[in-house]
């Protein structure tokens, strides 16, 4: 497409001297993947506005091949200083990707706000180009808006050890496409363990096999505040089937949801009418579904119906893997960087609570090391990070504990915490509480609120009881060290 509008120096032999010298610079596969479709429709005022068949292949292009695109405009006419990217089909409403914008965001490192617009389902209404259409295409949009996706976040930028190993796996598997196999693959972990980075990297990676493809991916409380726009606008049935037209669905922190009867049921009926359509469903959680506080059995079930997968809290290895990616990414565009030795081992160490805090200190440090111009050394990161450092003093959690005894005795979750009193859960669940005691600060009937609503006398026998069997029994004093060792690492 060339518009007669644009200035004058553009014609279809320039473009296709453009779209050759790309073919050499991409490769062969690039090329015919995303350099191909590409159209110029115009260039004015030093911006050259291209078309691409979906907002994907737009973020795609600008994100990979942006500055290659402006490099051949360069060396061909100097007159291009930046590129936008529209939709050609009227499949998704036009959606403009400025290439500054963009590139400014990804050097900063940030999620970038023009990260993917998911298209409408294929067969979300269409409409004219009446205003009142136009307004209700606009709300649609608006209403099935999913979130954006973090560039960052792909199978690339994540390092798998084994707290994380099988999650790793089978988002590995999901992000292979096809007729899904486990379905829905449900991520479960605690804070900041790497549940949304990886449903992030099967959308990214999906997307990428095939542009075409209608991925949503939002939060439980996005979805809510969707279903209760669609009520206050009468609008139930565009919002049914704007979601049951989705091909993969991705759905965040869904024990959002549990306890809100009419947005629970919704996405009940949303989910079944996916899964009957053989549409990949992946959802996360702070918990097993099982174990989602106020979500009805019916629902609970359903949602572990397919693969269940649970991020462990991190080990050293893992918070040393992750801060030396980290270092090594940082390094690639700061080459002057120095880390002095023992400081990540020192970091991995002694922030333990989750990946989100450890990044958090890291990029700290680079911001404070590169703005005084100093070598980050174990002194400067103590100084720089104390706040951190003291934050992060071992606090070791319940949920922590609960999980790293029912880990160790085979047990689950949900039976230590359950009511069953036989002995192969009892004692498990005694272990816990008294190591719960020794060490939290938390209170008796704290403790006992944790383990299914329990009296603080129950906390209070099982810790007396398990003093006198560690002296009793080599066995529990053995579990018991190791237990907190595993703990304390
Ligand atoms: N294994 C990993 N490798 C690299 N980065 C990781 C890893 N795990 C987590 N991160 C990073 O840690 C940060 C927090 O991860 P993420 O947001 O995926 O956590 P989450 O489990 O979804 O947490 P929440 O329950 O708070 O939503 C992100 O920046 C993510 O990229």
């Amino acid at each position: 497409m060339y518009s007669r509008g644009s200035e004058n120096l553009m014609d279809t032999d320039f473009w296709g001297e453009l779209k050759n010298n790309l073919r050499k610079a991409v490769g062969e596969h690039n090329f015919t993947a995303w350099i191909a479709p590409l159209e110029l429709d115009r260039v004015k005022d030093g911006v050259a506005t291209l078309t691409v068949p979906t907002n994907y292949a737009g973020i795609y292009v600008e994100r990979n091949f942006g500055d290659q695109i402006l490099n051949e405009f360069g060396a061909l006419r100097g007159n291009v200083r930046r590129l936008v990217f529209s939709v050609s089909k009227p499949k998704a409403a036009p959606v403009q990707i400025s290439r500054s914008e963009a590139g400014d965001n990804a050097q900063a490192g940030v999620a970038s706000p023009v990260a993917p617009r998911q298209s409408l389902p294929q067969s979300a209404p269409r409409h004219g180009a009446s205003g009142g259409d136009q307004d209700m295409r606009a709300k649609l949009e608006r209403m099935l808006q999913p979130a954006p996706l973090d560039p960052n976040s792909t199978f690339d930028s994540f390092v798998v050890g084994k707290p994380n190993e099988l999650a790793h796996a089978a988002a590995r598997r999901v992000a292979r496409g096809g007729k899904p196999e486990f379905n829905p693959l449900f991520f479960y972990g605690g804070v900041g363990l790497g549940k949304t980075h990886l449903m992030h990297a099967i959308a990214w990676e999906l997307q990428s096999a095939n542009p075409d493809l209608n991925i949503v991916y939002l939060s439980a409380e996005q979805f809510m505040y969707r279903f209760v726009q669609a009520l206050r606008d009468k609008k139930m049935m565009d919002f049914k089937s704007l979601f049951r037209n989705v091909d993969v669905l991705m759905v965040d922190d869904v024990q959002f949801i549990a306890g809100k009867d009419s947005t629970q049921e919704e996405f009940f009926h949303t989910f079944n009418a996916l899964i009957e359509h053989n549409k990949q469903i992946i959802l996360s959680g702070e918990c097993a579904p099982n174990e989602i506080k106020n979500l009805p059995v019916r629902i609970s079930s359903r949602l572990s119906s397919g693969l269940v997968v649970d991020l462990h809290p991190t080990d050293y290895e893992l918070r040393l893997g992750i801060l030396q990616s980290k270092v090594d990414t940082f390094r690639a565009k700061h080459p002057d960087l120095e880390v002095a030795d023992g400081v990540l081992e020192f970091l991995a160490h002694r922030i333990s609570t989750n990946v989100r805090v450890l990044e958090g200190a890291l990029t700290r440090l680079f911001a404070f090391a590169s703005l005084v111009g100093r070598q980050i050394t174990m002194e400067l990161t103590q100084d720089c990070l104390a706040d951190v450092l003291r934050a992060s003093d071992r606090k070791i959690s319940i949920e922590e504990i609960q999980r790293c005894v029912a880990e160790h005795y085979n047990i689950r979750l949900s039976d230590m915490i359950g009511p069953k009193r036989v002995r192969s859960f009892a004692r498990p669940r005694q272990i816990a509480m008294y190591l719960c005691k020794k060490m939290t600060s938390r209170s008796l009937p704290e403790i006992g609120k944790r383990f299914g609503g329990r009296d603080h006398t129950t906390v209070m026998h099982a810790v007396k009881r398990v003093d006198e069997l560690m002296v009793q029994d080599a066995q529990i004093a053995d579990d018991l060290e190791l237990l907190r060792r595993a703990l304390e690492a």
